[in-house]
This record gives structure tokens, sequence and C-alpha cells, in this order.
């Protein structure tokens, strides 16, 4: 037997341990259960290169709870350690380890997140523990069983003792302050959170297993069971596999088992496999958005080596993506700094543009592949796609393969085909191009039926962050402007050079407009004559792109603080069209109050048409309306 202090020149670290990192004390099962599957996997590794000579087996880790002897243990089958080997590794090794490591971050500790996910290595143990034993046999011939002791003040004893299966079990007397760890939920909850795809299998108590019936068996046989070791993980996730050896429905198995509450079948996934210039592994999964109620809980989950490590991936995944769902897995990714290094680190970088590549070639495959099941789908893409293109140059250079237009008639085209496809009739006297768009086939449905009848194409894009799209692709395309349907009179917002015949001369045009100003008397209408044609509605109201876009903008967090604080002012032009025959018959009613009731109940209309007709104004419409029926 031997006693000693495992670092005499330095403080006790012991009670730093314990108060470091205080809500993420949990860790420590973690840490443990890593060292047993790297003992494991290293057996497995020497045995294969013939260093040992042991026969390897099907070793698992075991986790027990003793709530009596207030202890819980971490055994693996693993290569084990000599005597020599506990006083180098874990007296010396571990121990500077761990010092190093609180050193380094015990004073941004605080800082949550990714800091101390790794590191603390075995002496974590000491955050829940306050005695800790170790016993311990070596894979190598005649080496003796040690039993290693310590409690928490630097000394530490370390003797023989009889065990005699090869591998480690690492005791934790639990302290008084944790025995939330004695139970056995707490364990479950916590094995399944970080191990649920260990590579080694962990036995964590036993569970009972029904056998199927023999066959032939009466209809009231009672099925026998048996009691089985309870396996909690999965050691071979679709994502450490090659996608050739994996089908639809494999993936499918794998969504489902990341995320036991979703119920619905993700759209597509992207399999990732990467070795050079940094090593990474997963699977993305597209859900299905729409109604989608685990948006905020269930996201991407990355692991390092099968060990979750967080599923706060900001920085490392891009933006745009962290709507996915699946795993990233690892070794690359430095999980002991901060955020902000993190995001200036060259292989998160490089990582991350992978990934967006990733994405990216797989929609053009997916649209190559088989473009009506594709544009099925647009709807629970685009979102993730529009901001993908509003905030990376990458993916957005490369989004004319797989970017959708889709327009009020259910058609969808890429943008080539649509400036194709509009081109002949849309271009203006200038020689742009106006796309045309409705954010709602509903609320804008008489401003979209105009531009149909002039053979016009409407787009519909009613994306919350249209606003940012367009102005994207507008200053990236040559020669095309967007103009929402309802912005102006359909003449106005396409403008041809085509003679105009006015119906009412300049003189009447000016009592018209001054009769109809007087009437609304309201500074957010501007009264706007346009000689259209007859038949067109004599009452329309638009609201200016610009005014519009800033508005829509200013909603979505952007471009809206040059007009302070505020909101923006709702301002509308009412377009009078002064060819119709409503025109004529305004300019030649005398009666004055007659005048008024008419001009305020087209405005009326006109509101309608644009949503905007609300609360009492619409009840003293309607109620003006029957009067009108008498
Ligand atoms: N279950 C075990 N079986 C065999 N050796 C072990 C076991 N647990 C720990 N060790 C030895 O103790 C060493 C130190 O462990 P520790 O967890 O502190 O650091 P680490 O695993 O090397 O690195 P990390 O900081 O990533 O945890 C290990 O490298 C290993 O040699």
């Amino acid at each position: 037997m031997s006693t000693g202090s495992i670092n005499v020149s330095v403080e006790n670290i012991f009670p730093l341990i314990k108060k470091f990192l205080y809500s993420d004390h949990e860790i420590f099962l973690r840490e443990l259960i890593s060292n047993a599957t790297d003992a494991t996997t290293k057996l497995k590794h020497l045995t294969v290169i013939g260093e040992a000579k042991v026969d390897y087996g099907n070793p698992i880790i075991e986790v027990k709870i003793d709530k009596e002897a207030k202890t819980l243990s971490i055994k693996d089958q693993g290569l084990g350690m000599t005597g020599e080997e506990v006083e180098k590794y874990i007296n010396q090794v571990a121990f500077s380890g761990a010092e190093e490591f609180l050193e380094k971050y015990k004073d941004s500790a605080k800082d949550a997140g990714i800091i101390g996910h790794f590191g603390l290595g075995f002496y974590s143990a000491f955050m829940v523990a306050e005695k800790v034993e170790i016993f311990t046999k070596s894979y190598k011939e005649d080496s003796k069983a040690v039993r290693w002791i310590c409690d928490g003040s630097p000394e530490y004893t370390l003797e023989e003792t009889e065990k005699s299966d090869r591998g480690t079990e690492i005791v934790l007397h639990i302290a008084e302050d944790s025995l939330e760890f004695l139970e056995e939920s707490k364990i479950r909850e916590l094995l399944t959170k970080y191990n649920k795809f260990n590579q080694i299998p962990i036995k964590f108590g036993m569970k009972t297993e029904t056998l199927p019936l023999p066959e032939g068996s009466a209809e009231d046989a009672k099925a026998e069971t048996v009691e089985v070791d309870n396996i909690i993980n999965n050691p071979t996730p679709a994502w450490t596999k090659a996608p050739s050896e994996l089908k639809a429905e494999d993936y499918n198995n794998f969504y489902r088992e990341l995320y036991p509450m979703q119920f619905e079948d993700p759209l597509f996934h992207i399999h990732l496999n990467v070795d050079y210039p940094f090593n990474l592994t997963g699977v993305l999964f597209f859900p299905k958005l729409a109604n989608n109620l685990n948006i905020e809980k269930d996201k991407i989950q990355l692991y390092q080596n099968q060990v979750f490590v967080t599923d706060e991936v900001k920085g490392i995944v891009p933006d745009f993506l962290m709507l996915l769902r699946g795993v990233i897995d690892s070794p690359d990714i430095p999980l002991n700094v901060s955020r902000s290094y993190l995001q200036a680190d060259g292989a998160v970088k490089k990582i991350s543009s992978y990934i967006t590549k990733k994405v990216a070639d797989k929609m053009v495959s997916l649209f190559n592949e088989n473009r009506e099941d594709y544009q099925q789908k647009w709807n629970d893409i685009k979102i993730v796609i529009e901001y993908g293109m509003i905030s990376e140059d990458k993916f957005y250079e490369k989004s004319d393969k797989f970017a959708l237009y889709p327009t009020t008639e259910g058609q969808y085209y890429l943008w080539n085909e649509l400036v194709e496809k509009i081109k002949p009739t849309q271009t203006d006297k200038d020689g742009k191009t106006v796309i045309l768009y409705a954010t709602n086939a509903d609320e804008q449905h008489s401003y979209i039926a105009s531009a149909r009848d002039k053979g016009y194409e409407v787009l519909l894009l009613d994306s919350p962050i249209v606003p940012h799209l367009i102005q994207k692709l507008e200053s990236s395309k040559e020669n095309v402007s967007f103009a929402r349907v309802d912005a102006d009179h359909i003449n106005n917002l396409i403008k041809k050079d085509e003679p105009v015949i006015s119906k009412l001369n300049e003189t009447d045009k000016e009592t018209l407009k001054k009769n109809i100003e007087e009437s609304i008397n309201d500074q957010k209408f501007t009264v706007q004559l346009e000689d259209l044609d007859s038949t067109d509605a004599p009452f329309t109201l638009t609201q200016p792109e610009f005014i519009r876009r800033m508005k829509d903008m200013q909603a979505t967090g952007g471009g809206g603080g040059m007009f302070g604080m505020g909101g923006f002012p709702e301002m509308y032009n009412l377009v009078v069209n002064s060819n119709s025959d409503f025109a004529g018959e305004l300019l030649k009613k005398e009666n004055a109050e007659e005048k008024t009731a008419m001009i305020n109940q087209a405005l009326d209309l006109a509101k309608l048409s644009q949503n905007l007709l609300k609360g009492k104004e619409l009840t003293d419409f309607i109620k003006r309306s029957f009067e009108s029926l008498k």
C-alpha cells in the first residue's frame, strides 16, 4: 500500500472543482463514460494490432446505483491500469490536466455555453462525490488489480486489491449536496441526454422482455418473459454508417430516435461526411416547418465522437440552417473555447461553409431528380432557402439552380425561366423588366386580377423576409425591378409607350380632384387622377412600393432606423379613374351632399378591396348599403 499527496506544490484544487461550473455538475457522468469508452476502444485497437492478447468479446459499460451505500459506479471492460499507470495517469496526467483546465477557464466559467463542455476529465467526479475509488486491473499479463482512493483532499491511497476481471470500475461516494445523482430517473435522463449514441453499449439495470409465442400456441397461452440487460444506447446511429447502407426509412427512423416527440416525417435529409480538411459526419433533416410546435426544442445536436456536447450550435451552423434538425459529429470543433472565439476559428468557418455548400448541392439534386416533388415541398422549405439567399453569398450564387418563384396560379419558375417568360410582356418603356408579386392572394385579389387581365404573371411571395430577398435580387440581377400588384394601378406599374385617351378635359379633372379631396378630407389619402380604361375600377387604393417596403423592413427588423422611433405612417394613393363612367356621373352631380355620399361610398369600396375597411367604418358602410337597397 502506498499513500501520498497527488501534488504538493499547488493549493488544493478540489474546492475549485466543486464550485466550478455549478450548473454543469452533471457532466461528470459523461466524462467518466467517455473515459470508459476510450479505455474500451483502445483495447480493441490493441487487440487488432496484436499488442493485446486477450479476448475482446462484446464489452459493455455498466452504470449502477447503490442507494444504501450512496454510491454510483461506472464499470468498463477496457484496458484497465496497472498500479504505475494509476500513479502516472490519475495522479499526474489527469490531475495536471484538470488543474490546467481550471486555471484557463475559472474566470470565464460563468460564460455558459460551450465552455467547459469537455476537458475537466476524471476529476470532474469530485463535483458530486466526497470520495472516489478506482478498482482497476490491466489487460497486461500478470498485472495485479489495484484500488485507488481519494477523499477530495490532495492525499490518496493506492493498494493492491481483489478484482478478477479486466477493466476499471470507478465508484463515486456521492456527497450530501448531490444526492439527486442517486436517483434512477436522474441518471437515466443524463444517459439519454449525453450517451444515447455512445460507441460502446451502456447497461443501466435490467429490463423484462416478452418472448414471442411459439408457433401454434394456444390462444390463451402466456408469453414467457426474460430479464435482459437494459442497454440505453444505440452504438451505431445512422450518421456513423455509409449513405449507401441506408434506406429512406432508416433516416426517418433515426429522426424519430433523435426527436421522439416528432410524429411527422422530415421532408428530406442531407448526409454529411467529410474527412479533409476536417473531420465531420452527420445527418441534417429538413423538417416540415408549418404548424411545428417544437421548433424551439428540437434543435440540431452537436456530438463529439458520438457523445452529446450541446444543441447550441450558433456559430458552427450558419444561421439560416438553424431551423433544420439532425446531428453534427466532429472531433475538430474546439469545444473548450468561448463563443466569440468560436466564430473566428478557422476550422469552424470551414465547417460552416462546407455545410452551406452541401445544403445547396442537395437542393440542386433534389430539384433535378424530381421537380414535381420539390415544388410540392417548396412551401415548407422556402423560408430556409430564402433566408440562406439573403445571408450567405455562396448560397445565393448557387440559388438560381434551386430557388423557386411560384405564381398565384400555382406555377413554379426558376429565375431564368421566369425572366424569359415575362420579358416580352412585362418590360416597360425604359427597358426594365417588372416582376409583379403579391403577398396575399386573397387580400390582393382584385389587383392580381387586373394584372392577369393584361396577361401578366404575378408571383406569390409570402414569407416574412421577402422584402429583403427582393432587395437582394434587385441589386444583383440586371434590369429587373419588383412591384407589388397593389403598389399602383397596373398601367403605372408597367408603363408602356401607349397613347392615353382622356375623356375629361383638364378643367374638369381639376374640379373632380378638388371635389374628392374636399369630400374625403383625410391626410393619408393622396388623390391621383389617371386616364385608365373606362372599365377599370373608378376608385382604387394603392400604397407606393417604396413606402410599403420601408414598413415591411421595419417590421422584420431592418432598414427602419432612419425614420426614427415611431412607426411609419399609413399613406395611400387614391387612384381615380377619370375615364370611368362614375367620374363623369360625379362631375354632373349638382347636389353637394349627394356628391359627398357617392365619393365616400366609392372610397369605402376601394378600402374594402384592400381589406382596409374595418370596425365602425365597416359597420357604417354595411348599414348605409342596406339603406340604399330600400
Ligand atoms: N476507465 C479508465 N480506464 C483506463 N484508463 C483510464 C480510465 N479513466 C481514466 N483513465 C486514464 O486516466 C487518464 C486521464 O483521464 P482524464 O479523464 O482526466 O483525461 P483524458 O481522458 O486523457 O482527457 P480529457 O480531458 O479529454 O478527459 C486517461 O488518459 C487514461 O489514461
